[in-house]
């Protein structure tokens, strides 16, 4: 990769003097050598999954090395090659005051929201998986500790004809009886043939039939054998997402998910409360602050952050404590590989009102061999006791992998 962006001048270092680095912060007396750590590199590589898998690591004068993921989305290793002489010389485990330092530092590109955001997340999941390393402990624990030992795993599901509503029963069931997922995720924003426009977001009687036609489908296959959630993609109009929701209110379904667009609050917020069917939303909504937003005006019953794309681990657990204040437990959007799962997933241990975590790669085959360990077993992830995330990245499957023109991390 170019180093161009990386020596790019820095345009934010004349016009903010809110300046979060060590030098600046006066931040200097010795924690003891084991603490003494300094970051020297970060480097990238991007896994061709079915999304583009951001992996990102981060290197120390330790020896020890981090590794973290970033949301999918163009320009995101760029970024994080730019940002990174922001904080090499810094100590990695300083993670809240370096997160802030970034997002103050590329704040004129934009870090309300977007791949800036993705970015800083990447680098965030890093710095836990080294801080954990060279403070001997599992990542939950910095975080405050575990709730749970495990996390459940919802499984999001596909079939050839995601139309088919006894297509969709079968895959359900085959999913819950082989995969042994008791959580399952289908997608409702499927085409029925009846559509007259695309573009209008209005469901025409025949199309909420059809759609209720596959939440029975295949909510009575699985019955008391799985908790299913349908997600919308952000299509309809609020009317049409409350008649679609009040339609499939007597099969008790675990969510419905982005049933309007995210802009609007007061749209998301009028469809939540129309009905009973409890409404998901978040994983288009970035940082604490943008999320807070959807839960102080009660906008969903379960909120849905992407921890990658949200800003990382301790954004998450920020967002899942103001959550908590409204007593709105939290889903983990999550389309990542095994890396950012499992941070998720630490996540999910340490804060009370963790509900699940999604898993959205079953027919991809290789998911789990990106890593040496075990991830799901039984629909479920075992919070990881070794340091750090606890993952090791397999390197020949990271390698065998690789986007074309990637490069395998150096090694140490
Ligand atoms: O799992 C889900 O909730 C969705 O189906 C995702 O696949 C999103 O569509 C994707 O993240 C969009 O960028």
């Amino acid at each position: 990769m170019s180093k161009d962006y990386a020596d790019l001048h820095d345009p934010n270092a004349e016009y903010t003097m809110r300046e979060l680095s060590a030098e600046t912060m006066g931040v200097a007396a010795s924690r003891g050598s084991k603490r003494d750590v300094e970051i020297t590199d970060i480097q990238t590589t991007m896994i061709d999954g079915n999304f583009p898998w951001t992996l990102v690591r981060v290197y120390t004068d330790a020896g020890i090395t981090g590794t973290g993921e970033a949301y999918w989305g163009a320009g995101v290793p760029e970024l994080i090659e730019r940002m990174t002489p922001m904080i090499i010389g810094e100590n990695p485990l300083d993670i809240d005051r370096l997160y802030e330092h970034l997002i103050q530092k590329m704040s004129g590109e934009g870090t309300i929201e977007g791949v800036t955001v993705t970015a800083i997340a990447g680098i965030e999941v890093a710095l836990h998986d080294l801080a954990g390393k060279i403070l001997q402990v599992p990542a939950y624990q910095l975080l405050g500790g575990k709730y749970r030992d495990a996390m459940r795993v919802y499984c999001d599901c596909h079939t050839e004809a995601d139309a088919d509503p006894e297509a969709c029963a079968i895959e359900a069931e085959r999913v819950v009886e082989e995969l042994g997922y008791d959580a399952l995720k289908f997608d409702l924003d499927v085409s029925s043939g009846l559509e007259k426009d695309r573009a209008n977001r209005h469901l025409r009687p025949g199309e909420i039939r059809h759609k209720v036609d596959i939440v029975e489908a295949v909510s009575e296959r699985v019955k008391d054998r799985a908790d299913v959630a349908f997600d919308c993609h952000w299509t309809f109009s609020g009317g049409s997402a409350k008649r679609l929701a009040d339609a499939i209110e007597k099969y008790d379904v675990w969510w419905l998910e982005d049933p309007v667009p995210p802009e609007n609050l007061a749209v998301q917020e009028s469809v939540t409360d129309s009905t009973v069917t409890p409404i998901a939303a978040g994983e288009n909504r970035y940082r604490v602050t943008e999320q807070r937003r959807l839960i102080e005006d009660q906008a969903v019953d379960i909120v849905a952050p992407d921890l990658p794309k949200v800003g990382g681990m301790r954004e998450t657990r920020k967002i899942a404590d103001v959550a908590n204040q409204y007593y709105i437990p939290v889903a983990m959007h999550n389309v990542s590989s095994p890396i950012a799962t499992v941070a998720a997933t630490h996540v999910g241990a340490a804060i009370p009102n963790a509900l699940a975590v999604e898993y959205h790669s079953y027919e991809l085959g290789w998911w789990e061999d990106l890593v040496e360990e075990s991830v799901i077993e039984d629909g479920y992830i075992t919070v990881p006791e070794a340091p750090g995330l606890g993952v090791t990245l397999d390197m020949d499957t990271v390698a065998a992998h690789m986007v074309e023109g990637e490069t395998l991390f150096d090694e140490v």
